[in-house]
């Protein structure tokens, strides 16, 4: 009955990105011993044109150890040699020995492979190819093209005569020199002109200096233009070397302008595509993780492994039986008969599926949640009726013993290590026990709410340590605010790895709050960027853009970079717009609105779903939300638009919602000690030499603008500086009250104080402190202005 299959992991643990390539350690071995192996065949191969007869007699007794070989590496030399020069290709079978020792050169600086790939393909064909043009003079010497060389002439002499092979031949070089070296009739021709071109300019920079005087005199009207075409191209000539000749003859008519505009346009269109493609070619694909190469995933040792003696969930039979009594009995109470009942055990809840007898109503069975809830004496019994997609009520039941999640099963698992997504996040386990895994960059925001000890800091954690074994540091930077001071620090070790931060601070991690209205303005401005770059390169988001710029179709030159995600987390979001409001508000719903497309993704927690922490326009752009356990019905619909959350059970019990169904989720856990363990191993590494920076922001002195012109004042300024000063109490609402004034009108004024240093700066929650002491003292310095 029960689906009480417990899944072993079978998932392989994941050392580095791709389970394909090898380490750095293991590359740098092969990449010595092919070196050292090519250089010893290289060796043999030299030694053996010169004992190769004194050898040939002993190779039919290589195994006898007594018979002695002069081959300067010995047996293995005049045998390996013999295999591949005297039997096989001659003498281009030196390419074999280049190649290997290329080929290991290419593994021991982790050099790109793709060029390593065509280095083998057309080395092995010159290869054959001169094999078989050197089987020619085979009567002269029988190693110049190896018995191969020499067989596969004698077959196409027999079948094409001497003639057509030379014929085949020459065709075949031809094909070489075009397609792989790319030699043209007309870049010949160019690069002839070029020199030539280059001989002239030598010639009359000379003879320029000598003939300065006669020149008006002698020269003729050709040789006038010329000098005026050698200046003109310079500028040019990077751009457009193999067109120069085009643009001169261009430029020496009269109507410059016009033509000249359709020619850059044609020329740089050609040539940027030309780059592009060249540039791959040569150096491959742009590889943003080429500064730190040698960075090296956390391995999954580095997690804990919770349920090692326990090996996954616990199925207590006695346990299932008697909930579904109970559930039974109970709905028999109450004359609701079960067609059939089902259970899915998870890590901490059950589901009991039920399809009632035909002809009951739903809502009958919703109403008597509390009476089930009481049969079965357990809390956080939650009735799904009916559950989405099934035709099945759902009564979800605490098990009595819970399992914990650990992130390294969520982690090790194939659904998050096959993940094909931008900012995987494993968020933990489902109801029936398998591992869940979202795209934080589909989401594209996350809101998270939870009493305070639900599990808000762990799931944070969670979401974290998945994107940290998932990105290399040049892919994704966080920006981390932690009003709490404590519960992020630890990510402090990998600042210069990870971490994004304004450029003018100390600390990566923010747990001022007006430095976060700072950092959010200027995280709008790096969206504003982005966009901008996006234009410029005419793609409609960050995935097309840093594909295109990995294509080097994007000239850095022109500002364009790789675009590194980046991932805001504010774990208390509450405290936040409690003091500073509106200027954290406002640009956080910017982003949330805009930043989808360029790769800014936003993280929300907070302890009190309440309305005005998170408000309308917050809700709206923050379709992604979970909800830890909360304390009233009032915040699960705050947080979820429906019930639900009021009724987990806690520690990690988690409901996630992406805009539709409500999901049941075990959140992973990863403890202080594992996070630590994780930021240590990358913080030990090679790192950037700074933090990634934000752009510049230059905020407003004190956050307001301030009317600091004298004659702009409010007509109550005096009065409202002579109430602030007699009550040393720099707050608005005094004055609204004293003075009977709008809220709007005395903050200006409170403003103008500032400005005019009667109150301090605005400081959140607090009132501002008044700065002079006495009346005495204020008219002195309102007299002085
Ligand atoms: N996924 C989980 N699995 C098991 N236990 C958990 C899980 N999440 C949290 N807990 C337990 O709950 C405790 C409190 O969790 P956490 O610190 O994340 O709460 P919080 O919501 O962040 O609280 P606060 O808002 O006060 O910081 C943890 O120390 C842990 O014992």
């Amino acid at each position: 009955m029960a689906k009480g299959k417990v899944k072993k992991k079978t998932a392989k643990p994941r050392f580095s990105k791709s389970s394909l390539t090898l380490s750095p350690k293991n590359k740098v071995l092969l990449g010595s011993f092919l070196f050292l192996f090519g250089l010893a065949l290289l060796m043999a191969f030299v030694s053996f044109l010169f004992t190769w007869q004194a050898d040939q007699s002993t190779l039919s007794q290589l195994g006898n150890r007594e018979v002695e070989t002069q081959n300067l590496l010995s047996k293995f030399g005049a045998g390996i040699s013999n295999f591949f020069i005297y039997e096989g290709f001659g003498l281009p079978a030196f390419a074999i020995a280049v190649l290997t020792m290329i080929t290991g050169i290419y593994f021991f600086f982790n050099l790109n492979k793709k060029a390593l790939q065509r280095f083998w393909f057309w080395g092995i064909l010159v290869m054959i190819w001169l094999s078989v043009f050197l089987g020619f003079f085979a009567s002269s010497s029988s190693l110049l093209g190896g018995t191969i060389g020499f067989e596969m002439n004698d077959y196409l002499q027999d079948y094409l005569g001497f003639t057509g092979t030379l014929l085949l031949l020459t065709f075949l070089m031809i094909v070489y020199l075009v397609v792989r070296l790319k030699i043209t009739p007309e870049k010949i021709f160019t690069s002839f002109r070029k020199t030539k071109n280059a001989v002239t300019d030598d010639f009359k920079a000379a003879a320029s200096v000598s003939e300065e005087i006669k020149r008006s005199k002698e020269e003729t009207s050709e040789e006038d233009e010329e000098p005026e075409l050698i200046k003109e191209p310079v500028p040019l000539k990077p751009e457009t070397p193999t067109v120069t000749p085009e643009k001169v003859i261009i430029r020496s008519e009269e109507n410059p302008d016009d033509v000249e505009m359709e020619v850059e346009t044609a020329v740089e269109e050609e040539v940027e595509d030309n780059l592009s493609k060249k540039l791959v070619e040569d150096y491959g694909e742009f590889d943003p993780t080429l500064e730190l190469k040698n960075y090296q995933f956390p391995t999954l040792e580095l997690l804990k492994d919770y349920n090692a003696n326990g090996g996954g969930i616990t199925i207590d039979q006695e346990e299932l039986e008697e909930n579904k009594n109970r559930i039974v009995d109970t709905l028999k109470n109450y004359k609701i008969d079960i067609a059939q009942i089902k259970a899915t055990v998870g890590p901490t809840v059950t589901l009991y599926e039920i399809i009632p007898e035909a002809g009951i109503r739903i809502s009958k069975i919703k109403s008597l949640e509390d009476d089930i809830a009481l049969s079965l004496s357990a809390l956080g019994i939650r009735i799904i009726a009916p559950i989405p997609g099934k035709g099945t009520i759902g009564i979800e039941v605490p098990n009595k013993k819970s399992s914990i999640v650990s992130m390294r099963s969520v982690i090790a698992s194939p659904k998050f290590q096959h993940a094909e997504m931008e900012l995987p996040m494993a968020l933990g386990k489902t109801i029936s026990n398998e591992t869940f895994v979202v795209d934080l960059a589909k989401m594209p925001h996350l809101l998270m709410a939870g009493a305070t000890g639900q599990g808000k800091s762990v799931g944070l954690n969670a979401i974290l340590t998945s994107l940290l074994y998932s990105k290399h540091p040049a892919e994704v930077k966080f920006i981390l605010v932690d009003p709490k001071k404590v519960e992020l620090t630890l990510f402090n070790k990998i600042e210069r790895h990870y971490l994004a931060k304004l450029p003018d601070t100390e600390e990566a991690i923010i747990t001022d709050n007006t430095k976060v209205i700072n950092t959010l303005n200027s995280l709008c401005i790096e969206m504003d960027n982005r966009y901008e770059l996006l234009k410029e390169a005419m793609v409609r988001n960050i995935k097309e853009y840093n594909t295109k710029f990995k294509a080097r179709k994007l000239n850095p030159e022109n500002g364009h970079k790789f675009l590194p995600y980046i991932v805001l987390v504010v774990d208390e979001f509450a405290d936040l717009i409690m003091t500073a409001g509106k200027e954290v508000e406002t640009p956080i719903a910017r982003l949330a609105q805009l930043a989808r497309a360029i790769g800014i993704h936003l993280i929300i927690a907070t302890q009190r779903p309440s309305v005005n922490v998170i408000t309308g326009i917050i809700k709206a752009n923050f379709p992604a939300r979970i909800a830890f356990r909360v304390t009233s019905k009032i915040d699960s619909r705050t947080i979820l638009d429906s019930q639900g959350a009021d009724q987990l059970i806690g520690k990690g019990d988690m409901l996630f919602t992406q805009g539709n169904t409500l999901l049941r989720l075990q959140c992973a856990f990863v403890d202080t000690p594992e996070v630590d363990k994780i930021t240590e191993f990358i913080g030990s590494q090679k790192a950037y030499p700074d933090a990634h920076h934000l752009p510049e922001y230059s905020g407003e002195e004190s956050g307001t603008g301030l009317d600091i012109d004298v004659s702009e004042r409010d007509k109550l300024f005096r009065e409202a500086a002579e109430v602030i000063v007699m009550a040393q109490q720099g707050s608005a609402s005094l004055l609204q009250r004293k003075l009977k004034l709008g809220y709007n009108r005395a903050g200006r004024i409170i403003d103008q104080l500032e400005a005019a240093g009667v109150v301090g700066p605005f400081e959140g929650s607090k009132a501002r402190q008044v700065l002079i002491q006495d009346l005495e003292s204020l008219n002195q310095l309102l007299n002085e202005e």
